[in-house]
């Protein structure tokens, strides 16, 4: 039996009186909730208060007032009850959010969903996913596991031959076993993806086809959200996997209005525009229409493709094979990378391949020693990485990682010839410069040279834009200044207010600048013209007609004509009504009937009723 100790006025001196040696089972009860312990306790967790109160008794501060006006029983903590439930609250929204990697088990109560945006149906595309508010470059909008995953898309091989096409069936056959083993939530969810099975007896591949994006290192994946997401190949947002952690991502690349839709390229930008035809059509079975590649005239496709052959060759120097030229020709590579930043500006695309090229500067200018501009760079590419791909991505912890260990970089002042460094410009203060004049310092070695003829990449850039009637696209966000207070985080772990660190959004805060602000700095060409003028110029040079249309939407308006009939409510409601006796409807309606699709075997599958 515990003692009981009636405490009225309970005062520190009375508690350190018993608590260094209280009698065995003696519980003491602390009330509190008043408001001035609260003050006191708050910067204490519960179990820090027990601690101190406990073993370190003298750390409590001595002019702590009377504890509460009962006590009995227990050394006991009371948090107020909004406090009780705030941290409830906080502990389900953590476990609701924690990832289940091991049973790949997913819930419909998806903790994105209807936050950020919502499900609609988009005219000839079927459904798609529309912001539910604004949403800010750099915000995560879905993060997802997969509910299937294939070490190859099905839709890559080519199953001419008969055995090939034995093949075919036989890997839908794989996938239906599959299905079948997964919970209930996720038979209904994966079933209720859009289909493309041309072969019209595959129904789980065409499931797989229609939705299934790249995972990594190989293979890939369905997953219940972002295979919600229609494609566009300007898109709004981007989407990436994380190996380390099995997770996907996708975060906004643009600035979305309310009601915009959210797109991903589901050909992850790999390919021009005739691979992106190939992919679009054989795998998910519709083709694009955009009216950013897909849907323009022949001419544009053509100025498309060697602007694109333009773009992909700029990068040469920097492979390993020739890195020799990149010492040798350090300028020259950081031409191009000024060259790619203003066609990825041009285009405006700011997704992780505009990351790519401020990696790629960074490593140019470390390589030559120049380690001021090296920083600006870095930080540039970082800053992108982490508004494409999160923090938690590899490749921006990669990234975080070799900023601070720069000089274990294998290129690390191999060259010291650098032309564009004049003792002038080295270690030059450039919180003092202009934007205009800190882009003129910061790409200058760079600077050499950017032509605007047809036969030059951005000169080919343009030209495709223009055929293809695509303003000249620059009303979005260029890198900030915040860009350095990012830097001076990433050595120091706080900003100056103390109130940011690396661990926490840091430079989240970071946000776009509005149109008018980026002409005359990133948006202006070498001798200060204004790109406008410099663009009307130079048609007549470039031998094309007309000019870009600002007012014109762009990019992510694809209208494409979806191939498949457009999923109603109603037919998804079918789909997943669940059963009395606690299977789901669906296994003997979709999913059933998806077996009989497929060849007789597949038929006999029940499904899982293990739950
Ligand atoms: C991953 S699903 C996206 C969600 C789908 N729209 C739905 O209704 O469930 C892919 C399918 O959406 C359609 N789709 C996606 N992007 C499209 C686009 N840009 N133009 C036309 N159809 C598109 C195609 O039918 C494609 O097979």
């Amino acid at each position: 039996m515990s003692s009981q100790l009636q405490i009225h006025d309970l005062t520190t001196p009375t508690i350190l009186s018993i608590l260094p040696n209280p009698p065995s089972n003696t519980r003491i009860v602390i009330l509190i909730d008043d408001d001035d312990m609260e003050d006191q306790q708050s910067k204490l967790t519960p179990d820090e208060m027990i601690e101190a109160l406990v073993s370190r008794p003298a750390s409590l501060p001595a002019t702590m007032p009377p504890l509460g006006r009962d006590g009995a029983f227990m050394l006991q903590l009371f948090m107020t009850q909004s406090k009780m439930k705030a941290a409830k609250q906080k502990a389900d929204e953590a476990e609701a959010l924690r990832p289940q990697y091991e049973t790949f088990e997913y819930d419909l109560t998806h903790p994105n969903r209807d936050i950020l945006y919502k499900q609609v149906n988009i005219p000839g595309r079927g459904k798609g996913l529309v912001a539910k508010e604004v949403i800010a470059r750099g915000t995560m909008i879905i993060m997802d596991l997969p509910i299937l995953r294939l070490k190859t898309a099905p839709c890559d091989n080519s199953y001419t031959t008969d055995e090939g096409e034995k093949a075919y069936f036989a890997e839908n056959q794989e996938i239906a076993k599959q299905v079948k083993e997964m919970g209930k939530h996720e038979q209904r969810t994966f079933l209720s993806l859009h289909k493309y099975d041309k072969s019209k007896k595959a129904p789980f591949i065409g499931i797989v086809n229609a939705n299934a994006l790249p995972v990594e290192p190989t293979g890939v994946a369905v997953f219940p959200e972002i295979s919600k997401i229609n494609h566009a190949c300007a898109p709004t947002a981007e989407y990436s996997f994380n190996t380390t952690t099995g997770e996907a991502r996708v975060y906004a690349v643009e600035h979305i209005e309310q009601d915009q839709e959210i797109t991903i390229d589901y050909t992850l930008y790999r390919w021009d525009h005739e691979l992106r035809r190939t992919r679009l059509t054989n795998c998910h079975g519709f083709q694009c229409k955009c009216d950013y590649i897909c849907g323009t005239t022949d001419a544009g496709l053509q100025a498309h493709k060697k602007m694109w052959e333009h773009f992909a060759s700029l990068d040469h120097y920097l492979v390993p094979e020739t890195v020799g030229f990149m010492l040798k020709f350090g300028e020259e590579a950081m031409n191009n990378m000024f060259t790619r930043k203003n066609m990825c500006q041009m285009m405006n695309i700011w997704d992780s391949r505009a990351a790519g090229t401020f990696f790629h500067a960074w490593q140019i200018c470390l390589a030559h020693g120049d380690l001021q501009r090296a920083q600006c760079f870095g930080v540039r590419a970082l800053v992108n990485f982490r508004d494409c791909l999160g923090e938690e991505h590899p490749t921006f912890k990669i990234m975080q990682q070799r900023l601070k260990e720069y000089a274990s970089e294998a290129v690390f002042k191999k060259d010291t010839y650098w032309k564009g460094t004049t003792p002038e410009d080295e270690n030059i203060d450039t919180s003092l410069l202009t934007a205009k004049e800190f882009h003129d310092w910061l790409w200058h070695p760079g600077l050499l040279k950017l032509m605007l003829t047809p036969d030059d990449a951005p000169g080919a850039t343009l030209a495709w834009l223009t055929v293809a009637n695509i303003p000249w696209r620059h009303n979005h966000p260029e890198i900030t200044d915040a860009d350095f207070d990012f830097f001076h985080l990433l050595h120091t772990g706080k900003d100056e207010t103390g109130e940011n660190d690396l661990e926490g959004s840091t430079a989240r805060s970071y946000s776009p600048r509005p149109a008018s602000t980026v002409e005359g700095s990133e948006a202006t060409f070498i001798d200060g013209e204004n790109e406008e003028e410099r663009l009307a110029e130079d048609l007549a040079g470039l031998g094309v007609s007309g000019g870009g249309d600002e007012d014109k939407a762009v990019g992510s308006a694809a209208h494409g004509g979806a191939i498949h009939p457009v999923q109603t409510e109603k037919d998804l409601e079918s789909q997943v009504t669940a059963r009395e006796d606690g299977n789901i409807a669906v296994a003997d309606t979709k999913l059933g009937k998806l077996m009989a699709e497929g060849d007789s075997e597949g038929a006999g599958l029940p499904v899982n009723d293990n739950e």
